[in-house]
């Protein structure tokens, strides 16, 4: 492909991204990956090429654009370089022409701007994350495993992670093979953590997705040659769930029994549960406001309505959580978002319809307590972002 008709094919991309953006569609990724699939003339130079104006051309804009043209002139019109390739050429774009509006530059969608936790830093939300690895204590011991990777920094207050610089091929290594590691931001890991699950308790994720945090409470529960307890990973998708299954086997996690629930029905299939829970996770469904640096393109997702209803649903979660718990149990709930409508609000509002739960602080090294949370922000912990707090039922 000539440099035109890569920019080209950026701008066709990017208009499959907004629509998808727009109707709930699959997201950039996978859209970018089925482009190629067709496209087989090009090469890996090529599609790294693409990808690179694609993702350099979302992160550039806060609020949908109107076109994949407008999002491309628009980062055109800051690269000199990049203006010259719209030349007319055979495949390449036609030649910007005066006046011709590019989308503006942003972080923030306006409409989100106010929602946001007041100590977020909105400068660091789309920075470079590292790749962070939590060691699985079912298989191996932080120390020894840290041999494994000379580059690797560790994190205060997290005993069993590495970070390591950008891009790392993590999936290439040793650790990684044998089940010894798993890539998962360090935030992820002190949410896990901040769960305190130990050998012989009865542990329930119930919003488990493919388990990201599943695996490291199996490893809490059952590292060390502990005791290992019962830990239940919970969730309404079915696919989800089934990218648990083979994780967990790699991760030698296998007590892990999976729970699908069907949506709206929740409390009914938990029931012979209630009571018995030391631990329930929510690790609710959300805005994913913390994740844009990972994501960027969910800021085009994101509408006041779609916000509503996840707020709606956090609730609603909580609601049917709160009585799994045996007395002195923790609920803890955690969302990778900064709005306070999801973290500090959400969890006010919980207390308020609910006697009987006292808020524990989370000790933790990163983090600022926010409400009866802690917020965790890129910019100040070098994490995605998240809000996580942590409440004891008292009766
Ligand atoms: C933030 S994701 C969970 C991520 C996962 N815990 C991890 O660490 O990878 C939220 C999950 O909640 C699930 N979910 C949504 N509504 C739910 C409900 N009513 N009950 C249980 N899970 C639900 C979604 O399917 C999604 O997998």
């Amino acid at each position: 492909m000539t440099p035109s008709a890569r920019v080209q094919a950026a701008i066709e991309l990017l208009d499959a991204i907004i629509a998808s953006a727009r109707d709930g569609g699959p997201a950039a990724d996978t859209l970018i990956a089925r482009y190629f699939k067709e496209r087989r003339y090009a090469g890996s130079r090529d599609r790294r090429a693409v990808r690179d104006h694609v993702y350099d051309a979302v992160r550039r804009v806060a609020e949908r654009p109107e076109s994949g043209r407008a999002a491309m002139v628009g980062l055109a019109r800051e690269r000199a370089e990049l203006a010259a390739l719209f030349d007319g050429s055979a495949h390449g774009p036609a030649p910007i022409v005066d006046g011709e509006a590019g989308a503006p530059a942003g972080i923030v969608p306006g409409w989100i701007e106010p929602l946001l936790a007041a100590p977020v830093e909105r400068d660091a939300l789309l920075g470079r994350a590292p790749v962070d690895l939590r060691v699985n204590r079912l298989k191996a011991d932080p120390d020894r495993v840290a041999q494994h990777y000379p580059e690797a920094a560790r994190i205060a207050g997290l005993p069993d992670a590495l970070r390591l610089p950008e891009g790392s091929p993590v999936e290439q290594s040793d650790p990684w093979k044998w089940g010894q590691v798993e890539v998962q931001d360090a935030g992820s890991q002190l949410i896990s953590a901040a769960c305190n699950a130990a050998p012989g308790m009865t542990v329930i994720d119930l919003c488990a997705g493919a388990g990201g945090k599943t695996l490291a409470l199996a490893s809490a529960l059952g590292g060390n040659g502990g005791g290992k307890g019962v830990l239940i990973a919970a969730d309404t998708i079915r696919s989800r769930l089934a990218r648990l299954d083979p994780q967990a086997e790699r991760a030698g996690a296998t007590f892990i029994e999976t729970l699908l629930l069907d949506q709206g029905h929740e409390a009914g299939a938990l029931e012979s549960l209630n009571g018995r829970a030391d631990i329930v996770l929510v690790d609710a469904p959300c805005s994913g406001t913390g994740t844009w640096r990972r994501n960027p393109e969910a800021r085009w997702r994101l509408t006041p309505a779609r916000l509503d209803r996840l707020v709606a649903e956090q609730a609603r979660i909580l609601d049917f959580a709160a009585p799994l718990l045996a007395p002195g149990g923790a609920l803890v709930y955690a969302v990778c978002a900064l709005t306070d409508r999801e973290g500090r609000d959400q969890v006010r509002a919980f207390l308020e319809r609910h006697d009987g739960w006292a808020v524990e602080r989370i000790e933790a090294a990163m983090g600022r307590a926010h409400g009866d949370g802690l917020l965790l922000t890129p910019g100040h912990d070098g994490t995605d972002g998240f809000y996580v707090a942590r409440l004891r039922r008292t009766v």
